[in-house]
C-alpha cells in the first residue's frame, strides 16, 4: 500500500468515527471499507502465492540444470571407464593371442601357431608353387642334461638353443617350439638344398654354444632332419618327412643335418 493509500486509509478511517451510526454516511462507508480491507487481503494472499509459485519454479529449474549437469558428469565418468575397459580389453586380447601362439618358457612361436603357418605355407604351395621347407631339429640326449643338471638348467638350455636358432633364421621364416626339446623351423620359398645349408649352419652354432652351470660349463649338440614340401603331399606329410630324416641323423650317430632329398648325412 503507498503512502496516498495509507492516507485515504487514515481518513476513512477517521470518517467512520466522526460519522455516528444515525449518519447515512456511516453504512456506505463501513461497507466500503470493509469492501477494501478484503481486496486488500486478497491482493496479499495472490502476491504470496505468486511469490511462492516463481520461487519453486525457479528451484525446480535450478535442480533440473543440476541434475543435467550430474547426469552429464556421470556420462562423462561412464565414457572414461568404457574407454578404459576397452584399452584393458585389447591388450588383454594381444596379452591372450600371445600366450596362445607362444611358448612360455621360449616366447617362440608354439605348435599351434606354427601350424597355422604351415597351413598358409601349403595353401601357397598349392596356389602359386611357392616351395617351403621344414627343419625339426632335437636336442641330442637332452634327457641326461635334465638327470646330470636338474630340471631349470635344462630350461635354460632350450632358451638358448631357442635363442640361437631364432638369430640365425631371416625374417619371414618361422622358428617355434614343436615341443619338448624339439624345434621346428618353417623356410618359405627354400628348396631342400638352401635349408640343408642353414640346417648345417644351425648344428654348428648349436655346437658352439657354451650353458654356465655353476662352476660346469655345459654343451650340447642338435640332430636336425630336413625336408622340402613337395607336389601333392600335405603339410603333416612334409613334417613327417622332416622326423624321418631327423631319426636318421639320429641313427647316424646324432650331431648331424640330414635332409629328405638325398636321405644323406651331410658330412661336418
Ligand atoms: N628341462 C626341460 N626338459 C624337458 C622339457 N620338455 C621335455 N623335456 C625333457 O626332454 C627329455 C627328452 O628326452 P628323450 O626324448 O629321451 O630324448 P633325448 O634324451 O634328447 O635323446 P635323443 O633325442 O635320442 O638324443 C625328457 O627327459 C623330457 O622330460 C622342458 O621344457 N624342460
Amino acid at each position: 500500500m503507498t503512502t496516498d493509500g495509507d492516507d485515504l486509509e487514515k481518513r476513512l478511517v477517521g470518517l467512520l468515527q466522526e460519522t455516528g451510526q444515525d449518519n447515512v454516511l456511516h453504512q456506505p462507508l463501513a461497507e466500503l471499507w470493509q469492501t477494501h480491507q478484503d481486496l486488500v487481503y486478497r491482493l496479499e494472499r495472490i502476491t504470496r502465492i505468486s511469490d511462492a509459485y516463481q520461487s519453486l519454479a525457479k528451484e525446480r529449474e535450478m535442480s533440473l540444470v543440476s541434475r543435467v549437469d550430474k547426469q552429464l558428469r556421470q556420462l562423462e565418468k561412464i565414457v572414461r571407464i568404457s574407454d578404459r575397459y576397452q584399452h584393458m580389453m585389447h591388450d588383454l586380447n594381444i596379452a591372450l593371442q600371445e600366450a596362445a601362439s607362444h611358448d612360455v618358457l621360449t616366447g617362440l612361436p608354439n605348435r599351434r601357431l606354427l601350424t597355422d603357418r604351415l597351413r598358409e605355407a601349403s595353401e601357397r604351395y598349392r596356389r602359386y608353387g611357392r616351395p617351403f621347407s621344414l627343419a625339426m631339429i632335437d636336442i641330442d640326449h637332452f634327457k641326461s642334461v635334465n638327470d646330470r643338471f636338474g630340471h631349470e638348467t635344462g630350461d635354460n638350455v632350450i632358451i638358448e638353443v631357442a635363442r640361437v636358432l631364432d638369430a640365425e633364421v631371416r625374417e619371414e621364416d618361422t622358428c617355434g617350439r614343436w615341443g619338448g626339446e624339439e624345434f621346428l623351423l618353417l623356410l618359405p620359398e627354400t628348396e631342400a638344398p638352401a635349408a640343408g645349408l642353414l640346417g648345417e649352419r644351425l648344428r654348428q652354432a648349436i655346437e658352439r654354444l657354451t650353458i654356465r652351470h655353476k662352476d660346469e660349463s655345459i654343451h650340447i649338440t642338435a640332430s636336425i632332419g630336413i625336408a622340402a614340401h613337395g607336389d601333392a603331399s600335405s603339410y603333416s606329410e612334409t613334417i613327417n618327412h622332416a622326423d624321418n630324416a631327423l631319426l636318421q641323423a639320429k641313427r647316424a650317430g646324432r650331431n648331424q643335418c640330414v635332409t629328405t632329398a638325398s636321405a644323406q648325412a651331410i658330412p661336418f
